[in-house]
């Protein structure tokens, strides 16, 4: 394994093709322990292909991915992928099994509870840390059909967090949630992040609203092109989302969370 200071995942000069056309083009980032990064981009602009990527999902067409430090290509993507959190909120549990249950299954990355096999009273124990960190406490026997979506949402990122990950990639989180819903999600990652400084994540959305105020850097796509990335304060402008939404578009900044409003085009 590498050095626990090391950078978490880079890409260097990352192409994907797919059909004879770019869905990524030249791609190069850099994620240390500690920083938290948004992927923002309008629909179709390429944020999920990239998530795949860095997700040991999928290969780039040209180009080098390191995830973990381990360069994609020569090692077992399965394996990786058991140090990587990865929430999507369009995770399907096809069966009624329970929060804790949901949260346990983060251990062997399958829908339901394995058959013959149970987790240790550590195991047990660190899901329940989690499920309460995520404020998930009073739902904990609560069925998965019977959960809202915001209940799901932070079930799914405690599973997430069940293998210690030192990378976790968050997919559209707050898809679905009502305003108190996403702000209570907000606030868990923002704990979360508070209380693992070592941890890095990924969080991938179209919404400048739900943006958490731990976020240290943005990194904005356009047409699977990055138009900017670096220090979340220096590239969440008024300049930069507008050129990428190709939309003339208001950034404002209040309390560490961003606004965003339509600006009426100038006449000419
Ligand atoms: N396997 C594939 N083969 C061909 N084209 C694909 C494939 N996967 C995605 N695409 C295309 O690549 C482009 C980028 O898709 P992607 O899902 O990464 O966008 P996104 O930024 O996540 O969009 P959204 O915000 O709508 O979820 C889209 O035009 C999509 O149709």
């Amino acid at each position: 394994m590498q050095h626990p200071n090391g950078t978490v995942l880079s890409t260097e000069h990352v192409d994907l093709v797919r059909d004879g056309r770019y869905l990524l083009k030249d791609i190069n980032i850099s994620i240390e322990p500690g920083q938290h990064w948004v992927l923002l981009g309008a629909n179709g602009a390429g944020k999920s292909t990239l998530l795949s990527l860095l997700g040991a999902t999928a290969h780039p067409t040209r180009g080098s991915v390191y995830v973990l430090g381990h360069k994609l290509g020569r090692v077992d993507m399965r394996e990786l992928r058991m140090d990587i959190g990865h929430v999507n909120p369009r995770h399907t549990i096809g069966i009624p099994i329970t929060v804790r249950n949901v949260v346990i299954t983060g251990l062997t990355n399958t829908t339901e509870v394995m058959p013959r096999w149970s987790p240790t009273p550590e195991q047990e124990a660190h899901a329940d840390a989690l499920i309460d960190l995520l404020g998930m406490s009073p739902r904990s026997d609560a069925l998965w059909p019977n959960l809202s979506q915001g209940e799901r949402g932070r079930a799914l990122i405690a599973r997430a967090l069940m293998v210690e990950p030192r990378l976790l990639l968050l997919d559209e989180p707050a898809t679905g949630l009502d305003l108190a819903a996403r702000e209570q999600l907000l606030t868990a990652l923002d704990d979360l992040r508070n209380q693992n400084p070592s941890l890095a994540s990924i969080l991938v959305t179209h919404h400048i609203e739900e943006i958490p105020s731990t976020t240290t850097h943005a990194l904005l796509i356009k047409d699977g092109v990055v138009t900017a990335s670096g220090l979340a304060e220096n590239v969440i402008t008024t300049q930069n989302i507008s050129e990428c939404f190709s939309h003339p578009i208001e950034i404002e900044r209040r309390g560490g969370r961003w606004n965003a409003q339509s600006r009426p085009r100038e006449r000419v």
